[in-house]
């Protein structure tokens, strides 16, 4: 949806998933994927919150300065195990790595968010979710390595894959490990001036979307 003077919400990042998000809760957006180097940005801090948020701040803040005086979000998701951080794999081998590592094992999925808005003000927030993986054996992991899912998912899996279904369980917000906490998103979008009209339904703390299909996670 257009906010009431019009305004059409630029998001700075090229996950189909966000897209997706947000387009379901009726938000008309204008897609520019961000530029960053994600790495540099990690390696700034030790304090994964404030990092996770930085990172969402950078892509918001590399598309905001070609789109000044406009509404920009900014987002990132990490899967974090053994105070480690598992970005995306990028080889077969590095995704049969992290899942054998994630495998029947718990783990955090934080996303950070981050909007800057017409008048260049950033609001930043995250969300964190404990997820549980089921057992898995290493038969289940190559076929879904060959499937080419996980290399462009943070920690190698995704969440709605649901013919691999990775996760036994997790505490709260499926949004968030799929790469946009929804609830949280709107309440930084409405903070920093974004008019909202419709009401925004939270998946994982209400009823489960169409389209980014819960998987067989239930409450922890
Ligand atoms: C854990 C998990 C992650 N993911 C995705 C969400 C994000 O798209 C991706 C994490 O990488 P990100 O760097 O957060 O995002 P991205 O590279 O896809 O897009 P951009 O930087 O342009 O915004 O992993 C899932 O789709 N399902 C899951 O269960």
């Amino acid at each position: 949806m257009e906010n009431s003077s019009g305004a059409v919400l630029v998001l700075a990042s090229g996950s189909p998933r966000r897209a997706e998000i947000l387009s379901e809760a009726g938000i008309e957006l204008e897609i520019v994927p961000a530029d960053v180097d994600e790495d540099s940005i990690l390696a700034e801090s030790d304090d994964l919150l404030e990092s996770v948020q930085g990172l969402a701040l950078a892509k918001a803040s590399s598309v905001a300065s070609d789109d000044a005086g406009r509404y920009v979000l900014g987002a990132d998701t990490i899967v974090v195990h053994d105070g480690s951080v598992l970005g995306k794999p990028d080889s077969a081998e590095q995704a049969v790595e992290m899942l054998q590592r994630l495998n029947r094992r718990q783990h955090e999925v934080i996303t950070g968010i981050a909007v800057i808005n017409p008048a260049g003000e950033t609001h930043t927030n995250y969300v964190s979710t404990s997820v549980k993986f089921r057992s898995l054996d290493e038969e289940a992991i190559a076929k879904y390595v060959s499937s080419g899912s996980p290399f462009d998912k943070a920690g190698g899996y995704g969440i709605q894959d649901r013919s691999f279904a990775p996760v036994a369980s997790y505490d709260e917000c499926y949004l968030n490990v799929v790469g946009l906490p929804m609830c949280a998103t709107s309440e930084l979008l409405i903070s920093s001036g974004f008019e909202i009209t419709g009401a925004i339904e939270c998946v994982g703390h209400g009823a489960p979307s169409s389209v980014l299909s819960q998987g067989s996670g239930s409450q922890l």
